[in-house]
């Protein structure tokens, strides 16, 4: 399995796919052997494997992978991790930010596996309050810190581009364990992120 990155478009999913989509361009009106449509099936078989290989990573691997003893036990803040998942109800973009803490106890890791942990998560059908939660749980169970949190902001295109067509709202979620249950830790953690 490997553990951050695509490796290879699987051709048995890549095929499958490909013969999808041209039947969806075909029954959404389009002619998928116009020239510049011949190849979008392909691209967009290989796309959709990119935007969902979350399935294929292991978030604990990952965070293992790069775990340190380390002394340090104040917070450790990774702020600002832009991040893009898809909708599993109609499976269009949601996109934004996720600031995410936690407080070692014994065990730090290395900065980017914590934006990588995002990833593996957004790059999967998800629900905002769901991916919020995965992240979280990864961290507290691999690293057993004294805390972890995570703050999301997103906008949802399923919003935006359709349905109640909302272009502004952000949708806010966030997830808390150990020491950012206390609300001291939790306000000193929303105020460094800027909340
Ligand atoms: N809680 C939650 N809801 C989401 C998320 N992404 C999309 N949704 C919502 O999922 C709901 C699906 O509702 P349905 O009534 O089944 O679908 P719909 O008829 O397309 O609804 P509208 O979007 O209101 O047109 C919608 O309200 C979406 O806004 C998410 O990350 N979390
Ligand atoms: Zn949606």
């Amino acid at each position: 399995m490997a553990y951050n990155k695509i490796e290879t478009y699987d051709d048995k999913i890549t095929s499958g796919l490909v013969e999808n989509y041209r039947e969806c361009l075909q029954l959404l009106g389009e002619d998928p052997d116009r020239e510049g449509l011949q190849k979008t099936p392909e691209r967009m078989a290989k796309a959709m494997q990119v935007l969902t290989q979350g399935y294929q990573l292991d978030a604990k691997a990952i965070l293992e992978g790069a775990r340190f003893t380390e002394a340090y036990s104040e917070m450790v803040i990774v702020k600002d991790i832009e991040l893009y998942s898809m909708c599993e109800h109609h499976m269009l973009p949601f996109f934004g930010k996720a600031h995410v803490a936690y407080i070692p106890n014994g065990y730090i890791t290395g900065l980017s596996k914590i934006a990588r942990v995002v990833d593996v998560f957004a790059r999967r059908l998800q629900v905002q309050e769901r991916l919020t939660h995965q992240i979280l749980d990864a961290i507290q169970e691999t690293l057993q810190p004294q805390g972890v949190a995570v703050v999301i902001e997103a906008q949802h295109l399923c919003m935006m581009m359709r349905g109640v067509q909302k272009q502004n709202s952000v949708t806010t979620t966030s997830a808390f364990s150990g020491q950012f249950e206390n609300g001291t830790t939790r306000a000193e953690f929303l105020k460094l992120i800027g909340r």
